[in-house]
């Protein structure tokens, strides 16, 4: 093995998403299984002796493309030449909080990280946000890197296109590895829209598969977009591995590009296609080929699909509008 070890930062390494993602990237399922890792853990000062344990556990798994860990609540330390950013720590909501006050907490995490990344990552830094409210964390990233290429900074609605794929195999009895072409637009938030429309489940057309629109309206859209909640009612806690896994499955296929004929979803800088405002992060349909992505062009929008992308889109214009008013893009 004789590659340059990549650089991998992940911030909250010792929240419950740390702890199901870095065992992961160790192995080689973030980057290719002959790809050595550096992994660089950011950590508030609380969280520094938990995220010590972990890295006592990934010593003791002896990763063969493991090949360092460093551990610090320092960005500028942390973000130090990093390759691949995973920002998944963030303050979550907690009772009594205004959306406002949840936007500006996370704007004192969020906006010191892009800084950093900006002054100190290396000049291939890719970006996933994971942390919520994820596509405008990862605006406000993005805003305090202005050296940084701005399609850079991504957000990750890769779970709830897994989510989707998941809930049109059960219905349709395909396997995931027969459905394509499936799209998430907008927030990563309840006004995503999953859109079937333009997918294929065993090369036949998934809307006219399912044939069955109250389905769709009434229970596939709802039931994708509502499930981070119906995670949190059922296990006390929010998702954890599954959402691990779409931050692999995000950055591998960003990486290692998508398979011929298929897409995915991802959180990226609107350029004004399907009529969603310029700078905007919201998901798209994308392909991905040599660490670089495209917004799939061409796809007719019905009326029942442009509803729901609007929905979404001005939710997230309301998002960028408040964060803009509390000095957070600028
Ligand atoms: N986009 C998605 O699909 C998706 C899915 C699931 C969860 N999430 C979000 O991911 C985030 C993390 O979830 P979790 O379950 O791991 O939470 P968690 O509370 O278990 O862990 C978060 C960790 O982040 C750390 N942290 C807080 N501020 C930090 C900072 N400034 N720098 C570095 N670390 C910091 C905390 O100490 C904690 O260890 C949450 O915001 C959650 O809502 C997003
Ligand atoms: O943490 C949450 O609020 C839910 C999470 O974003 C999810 O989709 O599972």
């Amino acid at each position: 093995m004789t590659r340059t070890p990549v650089n991998v930062t992940v911030t909250g390494a010792a929240g419950q998403i740390g702890y199901a993602l870095l065992f992961r990237i160790a192995s080689g399922h973030l980057l290719g299984a002959d790809v050595p890792v550096k992994l660089r853990l950011l950590e508030i000062p609380q969280g520094l002796k938990a995220a010590e344990g972990t890295a006592m556990e990934l010593d003791d798994c002896a990763f063969p493309l493991l090949q360092g860990i460093d551990i610090s609540d320092d960005p500028n330390v942390a973000f130090d030449g990093a390759n691949v950013a995973l920002l998944v720590g963030a303050r979550p909501r907690t009772k009594g909080m205004e959306r406002g006050d949840l936007l500006e907490a996370n704007g004192g995490i969020f906006k010191p990280q892009g800084k950093a990344i900006n002054d100190h990552a290396a000049d291939d830094i890719k970006v996933l946000v994971v942390g919520n409210p994820a596509n405008t964390n990862a605006l406000i990233a993005q805003a305090a890197a202005p050296d940084v290429p701005r399609e850079r900074f991504t957000a990750m609605t890769r779970l709830d296109h897994n989510r989707a794929l998941s809930q049109l195999s059960k219905k349709t009895g395909t396997p995931v590895s027969e459905i394509q072409k499936l799209t998430i637009w907008g927030n990563h938030s309840a006004t995503q829209y999953p859109d079937i429309f333009h997918a294929t489940v065993a090369g036949k057309n998934a809307a006219e598969v399912v044939g069955d629109q109250k389905w769709l309206a009434e229970d596939f859209i709802p039931t994708v977009a509502k499930r981070g909640a119906a995670i949190i009612e059922a296990r006390g806690a929010s998702s954890a591995a599954s959402a691990a896994n779409a931050a692999i499955d995000h950055v591998h296929t960003w990486v290692n590009g998508t398979a011929a004929g298929d897409w995915t979803s991802m959180g990226i800088p609107s350029d004004g296609s399907y009529g969603v405002p310029e700078g905007l992060i919201s998901s798209f349909p994308v392909t991905t080929k040599d660490g670089t992505y495209e917004i799939v062009q061409g796809l007719e929008i019905n009326d029942f699909s442009r509803e729901r992308i609007d929905a979404s889109v001005k939710e997230l214009t309301e998002e960028r509008e408040a964060v803009r008013g509390l000095g957070l893009l600028g």
